[in-house]
């Protein structure tokens, strides 16, 4: 388990019972332009897009996954990063506001039409859409058609029983030294054994982090 006591990162303590409703969160945001958005007012509204997710079953990575995270960004510092699965957007968000201070940019991947939608939806509104661009397809399809070597940080939260694709085309994508993040991997174990079965057979050094204790767990491996 992680300690909760290294998280702290120095910006707005995420408070997941905060009662705000998306659109009231929407009302809140201040009268300039969505680059200026405070960092408050920034998480004011991630919360309650998270509380919105929920409601809707909307898989989002859990608030101490995101604290995790994030507190990995901070150390890294990657400067291009590579979302494979955004749903609504909200990882991606959380990834912006982290990495706002040295302007990373994002570029993520995601095939539902509603999600695009919703995603697209978000990043205007807080003024991400300048720093995120999001690839409308499937990943697989899309993964190669991406610059080779040219990702930093790729986080990979997309359909668990391609992860093994999801990974073989990330590492072509990564950069030296890149960190690939595998988001699931214990939970979701037995969608992805032949990913499993890879890295045994091809000796790729991986360790597994537990985040929480409903067996949500996230893999890092360096390049
Ligand atoms: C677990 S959700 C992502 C959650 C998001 N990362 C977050 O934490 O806010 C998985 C997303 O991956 C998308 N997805 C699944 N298979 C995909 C594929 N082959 N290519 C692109 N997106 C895919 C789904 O539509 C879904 O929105």
């Amino acid at each position: 388990m992680i300690d909760l006591s290294l998280l702290a990162l120095g910006t707005a303590p995420i408070d997941p019972k905060r009662t705000l409703t998306l659109s009231e969160a929407i009302n809140e945001l201040p009268n300039l332009t969505p680059h200026n958005i405070s960092d408050a007012t920034l998480s004011a509204y991630l919360n309650a897009l998270y509380a919105q997710g929920r409601e809707r079953h909307t898989p989002n990575i859990s608030p101490i996954n995101t604290i995790f995270l994030q507190r990995l960004l901070v150390q890294r510092h990657p400067k291009r990063i590579l979302e494979v699965g955004c749903a609504n957007g909200y990882s991606t968000l959380r990834f912006w506001q982290t990495t706002r201070p040295w302007q990373a940019q994002i570029t993520t991947l995601e095939v539902s039409a509603p999600n695009i939608t919703e995603a697209q939806h978000h990043f205007s509104a807080t003024g991400a859409h300048n720093d995120i661009t999001l690839h409308e397809g499937n990943a697989l399809e899309l993964m190669p058609q991406l610059p080779l070597h040219s990702f930093d940080f790729i986080f990979i939260d997309a359909r668990k029983i391609y992860t093994l694709d999801f990974f073989i085309r990330a590492r072509q994508l990564a950069t030296p030294n890149a960190l690939i993040v595998i988001d699931d991997v214990i939970k979701f174990k037995d969608k992805m054994l032949n990913f499993y079965d890879y890295l045994k057979a091809e000796s790729i050094d991986h360790t597994i982090e537990r985040i929480d204790d409903d067996e949500d767990g996230v893999m890092l491996i360096y390049t």
